[in-house]
């Protein structure tokens, strides 16, 4: 089907087999959705590197196709009549199987909601898979940031993101307050006139799928442990039956064996033999121990508001969210996106580090299968980093760095692939 405002480059499609490997041509198409803010200073930048790592694995006999869609701002100054997320977005991203975003703002309070949620969950990507680790040279707050090596799954389709609430003073937040308590006998609704109300969808499904993809990544990629992180103490029924679900799975689906009573398990990996150990945490005891103890967490399971927390946490300490990549999954679908916002107040002036969003598009790289032109971006990073030509946020704390702009990261990126 023909598009109204997207343009289709010179290209082939990207198409899934029933096992869900790709095929990918060697020109494929990729959306990219330049997304607001800084969007319009790290996407080109983030392109850019991209291209000259392809070119320079595969000297012209692979390129990427770019194909620009439309989210955001941008959508609505393109399509008019308020138009966030033109359906013909979801149309590309969806048929076109792999694709890369900037990021997009949400108002807080009120107006729209999050584009960024939004797209997760009409295109299903239950697993949002941010990987944290540590880059020789950056500077962090803690004192053995290398110790911090962990890949968080966070589920991106449930919980309290799913936007079921109402305002204080609606007549929906009024009819729902007074079913609970007259018909559900709920008393411990502290302020029930002057109460907003939310819904937290928590389901077996959801947390099966999600913790299924982390112990199969774990056993892929030689993974020592995955942890879920709950809040199941308090929130019995939600956090506290992701926790059930996630052990119960490990047991039926991976054959985990409790470890003396239990709760905590393991089962052995059957690539490598070795043995991957299934346990859980409380998600408030979590943010002290991975300051405290960071090497005894390798893959992390959790829901998506604690996941949201967490990333953004673990991104700190190994040197903020300039530099955290990540992936919005599907079985089929895969959208690649850094982990922080649209950072307003540097919008437009070519100044905040770029690297989430390079990394992330080393990550599409890798999930193409093209490692090589991957491993050139590490290299590239690696290699601008310990020459110390950093952005804003690395230079204010490294003394006697050089400071470069968001463009001068991507050329001393591209220059250090050599
Ligand atoms: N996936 C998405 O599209 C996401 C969208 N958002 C949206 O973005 C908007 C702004 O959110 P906000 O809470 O301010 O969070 P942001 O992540 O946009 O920015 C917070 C701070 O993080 C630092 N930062 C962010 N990106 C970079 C970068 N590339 N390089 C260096 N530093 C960076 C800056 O710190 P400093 O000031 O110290 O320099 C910035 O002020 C909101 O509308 C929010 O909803 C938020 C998260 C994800
Ligand atoms: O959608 C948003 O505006 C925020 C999302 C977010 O913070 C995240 O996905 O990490
Ligand atoms: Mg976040």
């Amino acid at each position: 089907m023909a598009f109204t405002h997207i343009r289709i480059p010179a290209g082939e499609k990207i198409s899934v087999n029933k096992d869900y490997s790709l095929n990918v041509p060697n020109n494929p198409i990729i959306p990219f959705i330049e997304g607001d803010g800084i969007g319009r200073d790290i996407t080109p930048v983030m392109r850019k590197v991209v291209d000259a790592a392809v070119t320079r694995a595969y000297g012209g006999k692979r390129s990427i196709a770019w194909m620009e869609v439309y989210a955001g701002e941008k959508a609505v100054a393109t399509y008019g009549n308020n138009t966030w997320l033109p359906a013909e977005t979801f149309q590309a991203v969806r048929e076109y199987v792999v694709s890369i975003k900037g990021p997009l703002t949400t108002p807080v309070g009120g107006g729209i909601r999050s584009l960024n949620v939004s797209l997760r969950q009409e295109l299903d990507l239950y697993v949002c898979l941010r990987p944290v680790r540590y880059f020789k040279g950056v500077p962090s707050p803690v004192k053995e940031p290398e110790k911090t090596d962990m890949v968080i799954f966070r589920e991106n389709s449930e919980d309290i993101y799913a936007g079921i609430e109402w305002p204080s003073g609606s007549p929906e937040a009024q009819k729902l307050i007074a079913f609970l308590q007259r018909e559900m006998g709920v008393k411990k609704i502290r302020f029930p006139e002057t109460s907003a109300i939310g819904i937290k969808p928590v389901s077996r499904e959801g947390t099966e799928r999600l913790v299924r993809r982390a112990i199969q990544y774990a056993i892929a990629n030689d993974r020592p442990s995955v942890t879920l992180v709950h809040k199941g103490n308090i929130m019995k029924f939600t956090e506290g039956g992701f926790k059930s679900w996630g052990y119960e799975l490990a047991q039926r689906e991976f054959g985990a064996q409790l470890i003396d009573q239990g709760p905590w398990m393991r089962l052995n990996n059957p690539k490598t033999g070795k043995e991957i150990v299934i346990k859980d945490v409380i998600a408030d005891a979590f943010l002290q121990q991975i300051l405290l103890r960071p090497a005894e967490y390798s893959v992390i399971a959790t829901l998506n508001l604690n996941g949201d927390y967490i990333s953004d946490a673990l991104a700190a300490q190994v040197g903020g969210i300039g530099i955290a990549p990540g992936a919005n999954l599907s079985d089929t679908v895969a959208m690649f996106e850094a982990t922080h916002g649209t950072a307003p107040k540097y919008a437009g002036k070519d100044m905040v580090n770029p690297g989430s969003m390079i990394l992330s598009a080393e990550m599409m790289l890798r999930h193409l299968g093209w490692v090589e032109a991957a491993d050139l971006i590490l290299k590239g990073m690696e290699g601008a980093i310990s020459a110390r030509t950093v952005t804003y946020d690395f230079a204010r704390l490294m003394p006697g760095a050089t400071q470069v702009s968001c463009s001068g990261f991507g050329d001393a990126i591209i220059g250090s692939m050599k």
